[in-house]
């Protein structure tokens, strides 16, 4: 199974196509709504999120709410496109470069600069429009369909807010936690504490205040995935690897850690390893999860627990210096609008790349062309392993 996505941040509308889902497999728009509804949602995002109202149109490969095999593809519109008619329409436009608003001044911690190197693009806008991070509305797309595929063969995945600005939440949520205290509409910072919320939302009041940005730290937990899913045979089979790939192509993000991370560089291995214990209900499980659910390239079959590290928002109120690439003249520029903090959101979309990965490495272990065949599949290894 793969995706691709299509679409500029103020263009018309985000495309997304997925291939190789499997066929019969129930899916309905709401799914996918469900997951776009809360990437908008999350405290320190700035005025565009009240344009947008993300919903999905199916276009394809779903008929009465079942897959059918064949590629789907999904439609988000841009509702701000409105404004931008003229300047990002397909038609041909006057040369005049205010009318076109040409962007001529890279902005540090964008791809502008290296994007117009790269492309030969000397209006940058041709370089931020597909680098935005409006683009991970359809990656959030693509991964509610592999939610969906998850939550059908009992797995379940949530992402949430670990650290903002270096506070940090004080719970180790399990997925019943997060299911009561859930994402709330008010302060969608998820952590059970209150006053650590409250914490966080005022650090990024004041980062708004100062005309600055920050970052934070997202985690994502899975549980029910079997043991062995990945490979140790090659490099691009193993799933921790892919994970972390699709991890830092989020926008911004800038780490991955399994477990307990980095903090297992500074520890000794009898604090790190993960004893394997047996009985006869469970089969084989771990006394601990230090590892986060990881070994060999493969899940060990306790819950996946893997945080990214997103940094700054890079356009700043208070804005940095950068070169106008037409006069090679200094500036600091002033901005319109943008997000003070995104780790909120940005958890949402890591839940759902992690989950598309997930989705793809149990499809390619267990290749079939019907769900319930699959589901089967699954289902007859699960109690294998069991008995192993
Ligand atoms: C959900 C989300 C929202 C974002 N919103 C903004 C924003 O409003 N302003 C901004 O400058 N960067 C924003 N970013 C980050 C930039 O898109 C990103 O830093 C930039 O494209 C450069 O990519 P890199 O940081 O991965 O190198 C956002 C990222 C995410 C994940
Ligand atoms: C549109 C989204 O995020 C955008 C990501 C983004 C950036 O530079 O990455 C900049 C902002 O957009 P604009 O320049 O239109 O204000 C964010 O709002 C979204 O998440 O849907």
């Amino acid at each position: 199974m793969r995706y691709l996505t299509a679409g500029e941040s103020h263009g018309k509308q985000l495309t997304t196509i997925i291939e190789g889902l499997p066929a019969q497999m129930p899916l309905l728009r709401e799914d996918i709504n469900e997951s776009l509804l809360r990437r908008q949602k999350g405290y320190g995002r700035g005025k565009r999120m009240q344009i947008e109202k993300d919903l999905v149109e199916i276009m394809s490969g779903v008929r009465h709410g079942y897959t059918l095999g064949s590629p789907v593809s999904l439609v988000i519109h841009n509702d701000d496109f409105k404004h931008w008619t003229d300047i990002m329409g397909e038609d041909p436009i006057s040369d005049d470069t205010k009318l076109r608003r040409i962007v001529t001044k890279p902005r540090p911690g964008h791809a502008d600069l290296n994007g117009a190197l790269k492309y030969g693009h000397r209006d940058m806008r041709n370089v931020l429009e597909r680098s935005s991070a409006r683009e991970t509305a359809a990656r959030v797309a693509a991964g509610a369909v592999a939610k969906t595929l998850l939550r059908h063969l009992d797995i379940e995945i949530c992402g949430y807010v670990k650290e903002i600005a270096g506070i940090k939440a004080t719970d180790q949520p399990t997925m019943t936690m997060i299911e009561k205290v859930g994402v709330s509409e008010a302060s969608p910072v998820r952590t059970l504490d209150k006053n650590v919320e409250q914490q966080m939302m005022d650090a990024i009041d004041q980062a708004k205040k100062d005309g600055d940005s920050i970052g934070g730290v997202t985690e994502v937990c899975v549980e029910g995935m079997p043991a062995g899913i990945g490979s140790y045979v090659h490099y691009d089979r193993k799933l921790d690897s892919r994970i972390a790939g699709s991890v830092v192509s989020i926008n911004a993000f800038k780490g991955v850690e399994f477990g307990i991370g980095f903090e297992a560089a500074r520890k000794n291995g009898s604090e790190v390893h993960d004893e394997i214990l047996w009985d006869k209900d469970h089969g084989y499980y771990r006394k601990t999860n230090r590892l986060g659910g990881f070994e060999g390239g493969m899940t060990t079959g306790m819950p996946l627990i893997i945080k990214g590290i997103m940094k700054p928002i890079p356009t700043l109120y208070k804005p940095l210096q950068s070169v106008d690439i037409e006069t090679k003249e200094p500036f600091h520029a002033s901005i319109e609008r943008s997000d003070s903090c995104a780790v909120p959101a940005a958890a949402v979309v890591m839940e759902h790349v992690v989950a598309f990965e997930l989705a793809k490495a149990i499809l390619e272990q267990f290749p079939h062309d019907q769900f319930p065949k699959l589901k089967q599949a699954l289902e007859s290894y699960r109690n294998e392993i069991r008995c192993f």
